[in-house]
């Protein structure tokens, strides 16, 4: 089911959370809500599950307008046909698993064979057939996640809203739990809105990602195009690229590094050039370290400062002619590890420098005629 949100803006008295917010998720499609703490995810979902009242905008879901501030529309959660499960898993601990994930069924008053039938379905899904009857206070973190996630599943939502669910866990389950949650999406052909601060989470779990930055979308983009071609030097930065430099421009694919006396080559097209703050952007993984001087452009001597072993790579702080810090990850495969103090020959490929405008304004997304249904994606 379609999930439209038009023109949506949400105040908390005098501060904006959402701001002219525009975006169109399409039938059976998992857009993740992606930014730092306190840019307004949360507070979008809340807008589309109806637990917040936006001051403007529409939000339609599927065939029915479900929010619109001018005609003064606002259905209740209930009436939304949308599920949702949180960070704070709120499994009830006095009942039995079944209990947990029969509650709303048995509010419902459906039958108790179907009530059966339903919950079995639900824990099947999320592998818990085994512990119906188990008292969900002797579950762990992340069978009681999976209550959580059943307990929305068993509903059957056209629409499922997961706001940081894993975040509790720890980080082998969480990986565990994140291939997990894609599959049940793609096989149930759901249409999911995922909210994550953690870009890994994003990429693994997004049909497309929406990021967002102080209550407004920045980019919205497939997630290897966002990694890519980052809108921006600030979505660069958030995505992990640590290198960002302030550079002007000084002819054909010659940039200056400011205030260090260098410059440097890049050959990647470069975007929004006209917009001013330009920044030159490299990847750790991206610079690389050798004892002898290799050929090419951008090769400095550089001094190593920080020399930090991590198993398949190494990081370094490295230091170019004192005037620029630079953070160099290694793969620990095919090359030397230098110490703390080695001279150096640094070199960085032209092509993979990307001069970026500091910020840069939203991006309109796609209409959902556009928009390629993730079961075909996978496919192809
Ligand atoms: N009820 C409220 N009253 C006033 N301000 C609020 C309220 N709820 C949220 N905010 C503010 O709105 C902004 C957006 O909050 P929101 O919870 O949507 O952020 P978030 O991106 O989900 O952050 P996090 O990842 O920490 O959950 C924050 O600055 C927050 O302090």
């Amino acid at each position: 089911m379609r999930i439209k949100i038009e023109n949506l803006q949400l105040r908390y008295g005098p501060f904006t959370a959402i701001q002219d917010m525009d975006l169109e998720i399409g039938d059976r499609e998992s857009v993740v809500l992606l930014g730092k703490s306190g840019c307004g995810k949360t507070s979008t979902m809340r807008c589309i599950a109806g637990l917040e009242e936006p001051t403007a905008g529409r939000i339609t879901i599927g065939e029915t307008v479900v929010f619109d501030a001018e005609a003064g529309i606002n259905l209740p959660p209930n009436k939304r046909n949308v599920g949702m499960v949180f960070q704070s898993y709120a499994v009830w601990p006095h009942m039995t698993v079944f209990e947990n994930v029969a509650y709303s069924l048995k509010l419902q008053k459906l039958a108790k064979a179907e009530i059966r039938q339903r919950v079995a379905e639900a824990l099947a899904l999320v592998g818990l057939e085994r512990f119906a009857d188990r008292g969900a206070s002797l579950l762990s973190g992340g069978q009681m996640q999976r209550v959580a996630l059943a307990r929305s599943l068993v509903m059957r939502p056209a629409v499922l809203l997961l706001d940081e669910p894993l975040s509790n866990l720890d980080a082998r389950l969480r990986d565990r739990l994140r291939v997990e949650l894609r599959e049940i999406q793609l096989r149930l052909g759901l249409t999911t809105v995922y909210v994550t601060h953690d870009q890994l989470e994003a990429f693994a779990l997004a049909d497309r990602i929406a990021l967002m930055q102080d209550g407004v979308i920045v980019q919205v983009d497939e997630p290897d195009a966002m990694y890519n071609t980052p809108a921006s030097a600030s979505v660069a930065h958030f995505l992990g690229v640590a290198n960002v430099l302030d550079v002007t421009h000084s002819g054909g694919d010659a940039w200056s590094l400011t205030g260090t006396g260098l410059s440097i080559t890049s050959t990647a097209p470069v975007t929004g050039a006209d917009l001013g703050g330009l920044k030159a952007c490299v990847r750790s993984e991206d610079i690389h370290l050798a004892a002898e001087k290799p050929v090419g452009l951008n090769v400095y001597p550089a001094t190593v400062l920080v020399s930090s072993f991590q198993g398949a790579s190494t990081r370094y702080a490295v230091s170019v002619g004192g005037k620029l810090e630079l953070d160099v990850l290694s793969s620990a495969r095919g090359g030397r590890r230098f110490e703390a103090g080695a001279q150096v020959w640094l070199s960085i490929d032209p092509a993979a420098v990307q001069v970026l405008p500091e910020t840069a304004t939203a991006q309109a997304s796609p209409g959902t005629a556009d928009i390629v249904a993730p079961r075909e994606r996978v496919r192809s």
